[in-house]
């Protein structure tokens, strides 16, 4: 909602590659929008659920960087690089994009989202799926609107730390159901409008 335009070009990617007349998105259609995997890659970037994973130890002592780390200390991975950290860039993991080779999946330690190695989140696929299911139909079915006299830049993204971290204000918008238009007098426009979604 903060990026009218980003918002736009994802929605024209689901409904392209999802045939006119379908109800909802379905998996099999999901095989060919890069755009939507480069918006939940860089959500995941920006909004990372866990950011700091969970508690580890060290195992045995080791030097990293010079520095001695004995066995037993708590270690808490931290190493993000980015350029303009703060903004939404959904392009820079796309093809061509300054960040498109950065794995998120554990391979690559700029960017963890899902941990990595042994403790590994091992519900990283079905949360993808899950999300990506999820994300495409809600901009398949429906418009999204602020409320009257609301603007882009009043979206508040404030996050509440802990060991998984969520908004600090609700998101609260208006669902403008796709091809909705007044019949009789009672339009699904305004059943939609009336149902405020709230995050
Ligand atoms: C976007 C969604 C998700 C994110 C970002 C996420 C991220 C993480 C992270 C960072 C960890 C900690 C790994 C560590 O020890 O450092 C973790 C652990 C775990 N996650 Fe997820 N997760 C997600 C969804 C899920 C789902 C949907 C499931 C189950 C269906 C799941 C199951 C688990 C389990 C069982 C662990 C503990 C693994 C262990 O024993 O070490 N997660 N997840």
């Amino acid at each position: 909602m903060r990026n009218p335009q980003r918002m736009a070009k994802l929605q024209g990617e689901v409904r392209k590659h999802t045939q006119e007349g379908q109800e909802t998105v379905e998996e099999e259609n999901l095989s060919d929008m890069a755009y939507l995997r480069a918006v939940v890659k860089e959500t995941l970037r920006l909004h990372p659920p866990t950011p700091l994973l969970l508690p580890h130890l060290s195992m045995a002592d080791c030097v990293v960087d010079g520095y001695f780390v004995p066995s037993g200390t708590r270690v808490i991975i931290n190493a993000e690089s980015w350029e303009s950290p703060d903004e939404f860039m959904s392009e820079r993991v796309l093809d061509g994009g300054s960040a498109a080779v950065i794995d998120f999946k554990g391979n690559d330690f700029t960017f963890l989202p899902f941990s990595a190695r042994r403790r590994i989140c091992p519900g990283l696929n079905f949360a993808l799926a899950t999300v990506e299911i999820m994300l495409t139909n809600l901009v398949y079915c429906f418009d999204w609107q602020l409320p009257d006299g609301m603007e882009a830049k009043d979206v508040d993204t404030t996050e509440v730390f802990g060991l998984t971290v969520h908004p600090k204000e609700k998101l609260m918008l208006y669902p403008k159901q796709r091809g909705a238009t007044a019949a009789g007098g009672h339009s699904v426009q305004a059943d939609a409008a009336d149902s405020v979604m709230h995050n």
